[in-house]
């Protein structure tokens, strides 16, 4: 069975993902279905215009994210109205992406909203990459640009990362340096693949 990996924003799923990459699983990444739905060809592009209108929308007439974002992150009607349509899709695509690659214990999903979907039946575990708020807080001002308020309205939208560290199989901390970070995520692969040898 495969491996689901979430954690709260910016707590480091997509490094973490990136390294387990580099370990040999095969990674599906729901950020990135989920990105290629709003494309102008996306399969949700229409239903989200027609749900937003135009003031999301570019000059070329492509969904401007960044807009998109601060409408929903400090909206949870808005939020939900959005996610009403971006997740069925979002979920059929992980389903088929996981089914086809057998469900095989290489494969990890990458699913920021894996509980919030509740999703956790797909995987045999579930592992949350974990930080301190501050610690997300300041990689959001760091890598988004957002400020602190745009930062704390995204974590908000989410379920609290205790609530998730309770939920999950594996709390792996991220609060060090990216080598730490490898070093805990290498013993827990070998130990994960280990138990491979007596399926
Ligand atoms: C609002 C959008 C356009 C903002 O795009 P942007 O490029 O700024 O952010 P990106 O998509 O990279 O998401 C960054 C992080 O925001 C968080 N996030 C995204 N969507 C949501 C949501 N609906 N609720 C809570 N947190 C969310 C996740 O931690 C995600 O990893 C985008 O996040 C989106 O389409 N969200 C709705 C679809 C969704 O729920 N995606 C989550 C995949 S499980
Ligand atoms: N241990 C670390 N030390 C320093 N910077 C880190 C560490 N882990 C992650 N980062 C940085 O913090 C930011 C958030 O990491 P990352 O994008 O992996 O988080 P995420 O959980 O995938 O975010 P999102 O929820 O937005 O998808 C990135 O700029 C990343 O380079």
């Amino acid at each position: 069975m495969a491996l689901g990996l979430t954690g709260g924003i910016a707590t480091g799923k997509s490094t973490a993902a990136s390294i387990l990459e580099r370990f040999g699983a095969h990674v599906i990444e729901a950020d990135e279905i989920s990105r290629k739905l709003l494309e102008k060809d996306g399969n949700a592009y229409e239903e989200v215009v027609a749900a937003f209108g135009g003031e999301i929308l570019t000059e070329e007439g492509r969904i401007n994210r960044n807009k998109l974002g601060e409408i929903i992150f400090n909206d949870s009607r808005r939020r939900q109205k959005l996610e009403k349509i971006t997740h069925p899709y979002i979920i059929k695509k992980l389903k088929k992406r996981l089914a086809a690659r057998n469900y095989s214990r290489d494969t990890v999903a990458e699913v920021p909203l894996l509980y919030e979907t509740q999703l956790q039946h797909l995987f045999e575990e579930v592992w949350v990459i974990s930080c301190s708020e501050e610690e997300q807080i300041s990689r959001l001002k760091n890598r988004d640009g957002l400020d602190s308020a745009e930062a704390c309205s995204r974590l908000s939208a989410q379920m609290s990362l205790k609530d998730k560290e309770a939920k999950a199989d594996q709390v792996i901390k991220n609060e060090g340096s990216l080598e730490e970070l490898e070093d805990e995520l290498k013993k827990v692969w070998e130990n994960w693949m280990d138990k491979n040898k007596f399926d």
